[in-house]
């Protein structure tokens, strides 16, 4: 074990701390080292692996090198029903064989040759925090084959207790008047922590009041509706909709979370679109990804509330899992509200596909009523 390291008489060996830099070696490509009690494996991204690197991988590996699939990749390669990520060994580190399995839209493969162990999973687990896919090369190794290497290493426990613990390290680090259009009496109040990689926003509209219910909107970010008016979904709407409706109804909270694509991140949402385009659906588009109906938690964003003297909320939502993860977190749902957006040819699939996918509370002629008359 590496010695216990201190910058200015501060341990910098938090678990937070060494699961984001882990996170940040990931992302670039590179592998990292993970520890279990008994155990030792580097680790790697199979959508950022190059020739060079895998070369040198190779060699250490020895044979005994596998890829770490999820789940919902393994449904989409032909394992039915399958609800454990798997492996598949690598006896050589083989990226054609890689791009295969983890990417390739329409490969049907054998069965994966072993479940994922505790070590796979974590190192899953490491890419969904990175948001790349979640598909992994792992390669078992001995203390003396990294001896001097400058690797950046994490034990899977850190790596398991981060989603809880950056949860847990949320604090308010500003807040400032930002006036908007229709709302002139707005606060942000920007969050560290959470979830994802970036910073959480409150946007306080008008003065509500703390002792009753309050309007509260949990809204995942979406750069191509919020910020560009994407027609693909609705979420544009639902967002200037409900701080209009905030600002003329006695004042709300709207959570703007850093949880693009569902919790994917862009790059990936990206690639599902893609996928859209050539006619697969909004979830079906995920699991070939790797990515299962959902990858957003909510329980940090009701210690956001409770942070802002919020107990009790009016939830102003269709997700009937963010109304669950806020009553779980012990705050009062005291009623719920549809959250309209506006259909069109371009987005009423992906509409049709939440209701009836994943439960969500959508009314669809009440929702085509609002439709533009040229749509
Ligand atoms: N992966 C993926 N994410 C998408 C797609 N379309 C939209 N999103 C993301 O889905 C999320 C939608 O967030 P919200 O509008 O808060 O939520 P919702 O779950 O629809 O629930 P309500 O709007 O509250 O009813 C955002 O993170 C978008 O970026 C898609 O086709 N694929
Ligand atoms: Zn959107």
């Amino acid at each position: 074990m590496p010695e216990s390291r201190t910058l200015f008489g501060r341990s910098l060996e938090t678990s937070l701390v060494k699961v984001d830099r882990a996170i940040a070696e990931f992302r670039a490509g590179r592998p990292v080292l993970l520890r279990d009690a008994d155990r030792l494996a580097l680790t790697l991204s199979a959508e950022l692996a190059d020739e060079a690197l895998v070369r040198g991988l190779d060699a250490l590996a020895r044979g005994g090198g596998h890829l770490v699939l999820s789940a919902a990749r393994l449904r989409r390669l032909g394992a039915k029903g399958r609800a454990e990520s798997g492996i598949f060994a690598l006896p050589a580190i083989d990226l054609g064989r890689i791009e295969t399995l983890a990417l390739k839209i329409d490969a049907r493969m054998d069965a994966p040759t072993a479940p994922a162990s505790a070590v796979d999973e974590a190192a899953l687990e490491l890419a969904r925090l990175s948001l790349v896919l979640p598909a992994v090369i792992v390669i078992p190794v001995a203390e003396a084959d990294i001896a001097g290497e400058p690797l950046v290493e994490v034990a899977i426990e850190a790596i398991n207790g981060y989603r809880a613990e950056q949860a847990a390290s949320l604090r308010i680090v500003g807040r400032a008047p930002v006036p908007l259009e229709g709302a002139p009496e707005t606060e942000f109040v920007v969050f560290r922590g959470g979830e994802g990689l970036r910073d959480q926003v409150a946007i306080v509209v008008g003065k509500p009041n703390l002792d009753s219910a309050v309007p509260v909107r949990l809204h995942s970010a979406c750069l191509t509706g919020d910020l560009f008016g994407s027609l693909k979904c609705d979420c544009g709407d639902q967002l200037r909709e409900t701080v209009q409706w905030m600002a003329e109804n006695g004042g709300g909270v709207l959570l703007y979370l850093d949880q693009e694509g569902r919790g994917n991140g862009i790059s990936n949402k990206m690639r599902a679109y893609k996928l859209q385009s050539q006619g697969w659906d909004t979830y079906d588009a995920d699991e070939v990804l790797g990515f299962d109906l959902d990858q957003r938690h909510f329980d940090f964003a009701a210690t956001m509330l409770k942070q802002l003297g919020v107990s009790s909320v009016v939830a102003l939502t269709n997700n009937p899992q963010k109304i669950g993860a806020i009553e779980a977190a012990g705050l009062e749902v005291a009623a719920s509200q549809r959250v309209l957006g506006r259909p069109n040819a371009h987005n009423v699939r992906y509409l049709a596909s939440k209701r009836d996918r994943a439960g969500h509370f959508i009314d669809m002629d009440a929702l085509m009523a609002r439709a533009a008359p040229t749509d």
